[in-house]
């Protein structure tokens, strides 16, 4: 997709860029450049990979990823599976744990408690979600700290809302990168996260105040929500809801971060209305998924030379 305007990202964010911005929404064209993902995601990639193989090359196994999943939803069977896909280009090993939709919440920590202890394994993601029968919460306190690679313990987010070194949560960690990637000044600008979910807008929000922004959480309660939108230099839309954001709602000149992940690869942005005023907008494919999978990989790696380290 190409853009009509090439505007800096570093002012994207910024109220003087806004004026521009407005007017060519009113021509009904796309005035913002878009944040491609697939690229940023394919050079950390690369980066794990070179790790990998080094890690390879010292220990004789290939750092390892076990990946848990509940039940046989189809979407979640295909996000397992391209997760795995990546691991194996990457020179990292993933052991599937394929566990029935029945399980109770007792059986899956258990399942956890023996990967969380087995020495071959270095990362350990389970799919969200489980299912309503099953504590999830419970499930990922399971997963040790040092091989939470999907930055969804409690661990993992008092450190990353304290600023501390861990493992942060994959999309919020993506997202955060992709941000960097473009330049996107953070001090002071206001940031609204749409979505409050715990591996997901929750830590969003955090990572986002750890940046010096100003943040201002919205959910399915919130009311007024449209007023709270417009007023974001920086949006994260995190609601799981399609298209649920829409251009009238952003600010001119708003950096627009679409990180739903509905079924057939729709966002929670209108993304067509929103490039009409956004300075900068994620697209919904190749936008925040694949800076998602490349977080996890990389912390994959992360996690296994780091075990090797201090062990
Ligand atoms: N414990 C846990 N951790 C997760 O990180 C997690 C999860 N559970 N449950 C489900 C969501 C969803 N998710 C996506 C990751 C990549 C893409 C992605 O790469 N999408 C591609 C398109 C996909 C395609 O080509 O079919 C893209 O946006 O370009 C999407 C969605 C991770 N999740």
């Amino acid at each position: 997709m190409s853009s009509t305007q090439a505007t800096p990202s570093t002012q994207a964010a910024s109220g003087a860029q806004a004026a521009s911005g407005t007017q060519q929404a009113a021509s009904g064209t796309q005035t913002a450049r878009l944040m491609d993902g697939t690229g940023p995601a394919r050079r950390i990639i690369e980066s794990a990979a070179a790790t990998a193989a080094d890690f390879h090359r010292r220990t004789g196994t290939a750092p390892c990823l076990a990946t848990v999943l509940v039940g046989e939803d189809l979407a979640s069977v295909t996000y397992v599976r391209m997760k795995q896909a990546r691991c194996a280009k990457a020179g990292i090993e993933s052991r599937h744990v394929a566990l029935p939709a029945s399980i109770s919440t007792g059986g899956l920590v258990e399942k956890i408690t023996e990967l969380s202890e087995d020495p071959g394994v270095h990362g350990i993601l389970l799919q969200h979600p489980v299912g309503p029968h099953i504590d999830e919460r419970a499930a990922f306190e399971a997963i040790a700290p040092d091989k939470d690679v999907d930055g969804v313990t409690m661990h993992s987010f008092a450190a990353m809302s304290f600023g501390l070194p861990g493992f942060v949560s994959c999309t919020p960690g993506g997202i955060m990168r992709l941000l960097a990637e473009y330049d996107v000044e953070l001090t002071g600008k206001h940031a609204v996260v749409v979505g409050r979910s715990p591996i997901l807008g929750k830590p969003a929000g955090m990572l986002l105040l750890e940046r010096n922004a100003t943040v201002t959480y919205c959910h399915s309660r919130t009311s007024g929500l449209s007023a709270i939108v417009r007023q974001a230099d920086v949006l994260v839309a995190a609601v799981g809801r399609p298209r649920f954001i829409t251009g009238a709602d952003i600010k001119p000149g708003a950096v627009v971060i679409d990180a739903g992940y509905n079924p057939g690869n729709v966002g929670d942005v209108d993304f067509a209305s929103a490039a009409e005023r956004a300075g900068l907008i994620t697209p919904v494919p190749g936008g925040v998924g694949p800076m998602t999978i490349a977080v996890l990989l990389a912390q994959t790696v992360e996690a296994a030379v780091r075990g090797r380290d201090t062990a």
